[in-house]
């Protein structure tokens, strides 16, 4: 029996790089990591479950396919399709814990779970910002390391909350945009929570996606919160000081 925590990420900017290997594939771009923690325990057996309800999809297949099949039960505060990064988090969750039970390097886990993300279309940077980063993670370049390479920032909040609107597939919000490298740069210029959400703003407004709500942006189904908002009917969210690990 193993147990999984694995932190929410949601990338603020993005711009995805795909090559005819998975390994070298990905996204630069600039990613929150955040809290609450979603927890899994993975066991012999069979079936992914989260908060009780079976999870199929093309990632699990082929974590399946080369792990072996194992049960996973995780619970996670955010659904599935929103876009909180929860199909890297499930992948994640079964490649660590499969790793465990079948004697798998943790890494190499790691990268088939990015692997099965980049070929099922449903994430690029999520399995690198989620295992390797932690606080504000910059993908300076794409892919799994040592391909990829991140930047962290060591940047806290617990003012950050959270609405899900809808479930949206992931290739809606995936075609390129040039606004992304000047977005990027502007962050750089000036890193800080304040400005990773106004360039955030900028970044999801340019892809057509707009919120309603002030200091805040519309990723894919959800909107991110800058400050208390004023209904309470928001989830709230720490910026979580450690990437995925097993306990
Ligand atoms: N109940 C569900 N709601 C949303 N997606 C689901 C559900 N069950 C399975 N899926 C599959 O999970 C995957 C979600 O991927 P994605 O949209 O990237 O999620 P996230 O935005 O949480 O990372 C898709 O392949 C989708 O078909
Ligand atoms: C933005 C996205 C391409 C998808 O993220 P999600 O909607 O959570 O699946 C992410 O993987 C990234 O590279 O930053």
């Amino acid at each position: 029996m193993v147990d999984v925590v694995i932190p929410i990420s949601v990338s603020g900017i993005w711009r995805p790089f795909i090559s005819d290997n998975p390994t070298r594939s990905g996204s630069i771009g600039i990613t929150v990591i955040l809290e609450p923690y979603s927890f899994a325990r993975v066991t012999e057996g069979e079936g992914v479950y989260l908060n009780g309800n079976p999870v199929k999809m093309k990632n699990l297949e082929y974590l399946e396919a080369k792990m072996g099949k194992v049960r996973v039960n995780m619970e996670s505060k955010v659904p599935l399709g929103f876009g909180y990064g929860m199909s890297a988090s499930v992948s994640l969750a079964y490649a660590l814990g499969a790793s465990q039970i079948r004697g798998i390097d943790l890494e190499q886990a790691a990268l088939l779970a990015h692997e099965s993300e980049v070929i099922s279309g449903n994430g690029l940077g999520d399995v690198v910002s989620q295992f390797f980063g932690r606080n504000i993670v910059y993908r300076e370049r794409p892919g799994f390391p040592p391909y990829g390479v991140i930047r962290i920032f060591e940047i806290s909040s617990d003012d950050i909350y959270s609405k899900p609107l809808e479930a949206l597939p992931t290739k809606s919000i995936l075609q390129p945009l040039d606004v992304s490298f000047t977005l990027i740069n502007e962050f750089l210029s000036n890193p800080s929570i304040d400005k990773f959400f106004e360039v955030s703003r900028k970044f999801t407004e340019a892809l057509g996606f707009t919120s309603p709500f002030p200091n805040s942006f519309r990723k894919k189904g959800l909107i991110l919160k800058l400050g208390k908002p004023e209904s309470d009917s928001w989830i709230r969210h720490r910026i979580a000081s450690r990437g995925a690990y097993v306990e």
